[in-house]
């Protein structure tokens, strides 16, 4: 795959936030939130990953079964399907993104920030695992995804304590983390998030 010409995002340098929390932690829902107040380019790496399936590429036809599974896509496919759609919305004139659901191990982070450049911060939605799977059921109802049903949901959930948790521990020790619990009420975890996101956008 021909490198990905990536110069007008560095040039654009605006603020990259990392969204991470175990499925149905809240990071859409969230996310919603800080683009209508924030203006922020939202970004989530399974709603990349689902459209590229519905185009039917040939892509798009290996993916599926991964994602049924509760498992990781490779790296470079979730990566590049990124860096592709930050430059679409650098072109708009983009004012910063939300990157949700990326990183999902700790290797995607490290490739992301070493190719297009660091994470401002990296918000972590912090929620019990059965309250996960509540909201997920619940969510099923609605969702018609295919991996909203209550294996698929255990695989995720097991992908994310194991793959994903070391990214927690990862930013931890950077400094970039914040981590919110998330198990209240929506205004209530977005008057936490805005605290922090408003504290790390004075110092642009
Ligand atoms: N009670 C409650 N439900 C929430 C909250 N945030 C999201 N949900 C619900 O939990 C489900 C998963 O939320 P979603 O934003 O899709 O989580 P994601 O999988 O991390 O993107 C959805 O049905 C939401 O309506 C919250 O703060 N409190
Ligand atoms: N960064 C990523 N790396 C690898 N696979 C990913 C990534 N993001 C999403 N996926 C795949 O897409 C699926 C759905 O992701 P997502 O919509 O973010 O789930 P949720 O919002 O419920 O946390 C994941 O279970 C995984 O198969
Ligand atoms: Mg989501």
């Amino acid at each position: 795959m021909a490198p990905i010409d990536l110069t007008p995002l560095k040039t654009a340098n605006v603020p990259i936030f990392f969204i991470v929390g175990g499925p149905g932690s809240g990071k859409g829902t969230q996310c919603d939130k800080i683009v209508a107040k924030y203006g922020f380019t939202h970004l989530s790496s399974g709603d990349l990953l689902r459209d590229e399936v519905a185009s039917g590429s040939a892509r798009g036809k290996e993916l599926t079964a991964i994602m049924e599974a509760g498992a990781l896509v490779p790296l470079e496919v979730v990566l590049t399907l990124v860096k592709e759609a930050m430059l679409k919305a650098v072109a708009k004139g983009s004012k910063g993104f939300l990157i949700d659901g990326y990183p999902r191990e700790v290797s995607q982070g490290v490739q992301f920030e070493n190719e297009i450049q660091p994470a401002k911060l990296v918000l972590f939605f912090d929620v019990a695992e059965d309250t996960l799977i509540k909201r997920l059921l619940h969510r099923a109802q609605t969702s018609g995804r295919a991996d909203d049903n209550i294996d698929t949901i255990k695989k995720r959930l097991h992908t994310f304590t194991t793959a994903t948790k070391p990214v927690v521990d990862h930013y931890e020790q950077q400094g970039k983390l914040v981590k919110i619990n998330a198990e209240g009420s929506v205004d209530d975890i977005f008057a936490v998030v805005t605290t922090n996101l408003d504290k790390a956008t004075s110092k642009i």
